[in-house]
């Protein structure tokens, strides 16, 4: 992604445009909905996938938790965590303190197919997080974060490190990093269209009118 400034794309765009657009140039199936949900109703995550993936262990590895904070020390700044487990939800993946880390790191948010504690704290730092559920329980001896920055699959949709991630309270929109210049492109162009549909029917225009005459709703 190279023409639009992040936080400009950030303000603006919307998942269900973002789709609209994905669906038009025939990727029709980019998104993760209602199973990960936004920490707050204003929660919205936006930036290049940071990607790691959980597997469940058996018994105490010789330095739990180690293999994660490797993990996460290597995110880069803008980019999104991204931790999916492989379907096996048993304890908490991430917490207030791995939070800390990604803030500090200047992460911009995480995306987090597992669970997560310490959701008290996390909500008093207004932490940009889209989750699966919540445990008290670590993982320490119940799961490893111990591989990163391979394609992952989330929900049937495949996230490689760099693809654009967007997440806002309708879902989550996964957009390939090769089309993403364009994506973006369209989707401001669509929301002036929606713009001027707004403007059409709050002037007394019908829906059928104003659908036909711009094209989008
Ligand atoms: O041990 C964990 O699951 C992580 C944790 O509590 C934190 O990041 O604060
Ligand atoms: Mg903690």
């Amino acid at each position: 992604m190279k023409k639009y400034d992040c936080a400009f794309l950030k303000e603006n765009l919307y998942s269900g445009v973002l789709c609209d657009v994905l669906d038009g140039m025939g990727y029709r199936n980019q998104s993760i909905g209602q199973r990960l949900m936004p920490l707050n109703d204003d929660t919205v995550i936006f930036g290049p996938a940071f990607t790691s993936i959980a597997t469940v262990v058996y018994s105490m590895p010789e330095h739990p938790l180690t293999a994660q904070c490797k993990v996460v020390d290597q995110l880069g700044e803008g980019e999104i965590y991204v931790l999916v487990t492989r379907g096996q939800y048993n304890c908490a993946v991430f917490g207030e303190l791995f939070a800390t880390a990604v803030k500090q790191r200047k992460g911009a948010g995480v995306l987090l197919d597992g669970y997560v504690r310490d959701l008290k704290a996390i909500k008093e730092m207004d932490f940009p997080l889209f989750y699966a559920g919540r445990d008290p329980r670590t993982s320490k001896g119940r799961a490893e974060i111990n591989e990163c920055q391979i394609p992952v699959i989330l929900d049937g949709v495949t996230i490689r490190p760099g693809d654009l991630i967007f997440g806002d309270i309708d879902g989550v929109v996964i957009i390939p990093k090769e089309i993403a210049d364009e994506v973006f492109e369209q989707a401001l162009a669509t929301i002036k269209k929606e713009d001027q549909v707004r403007e059409g029917l709050i002037n007394g225009d019908s829906l059928e009118k104003v659908y036909g005459e711009i094209g989008t709703i």
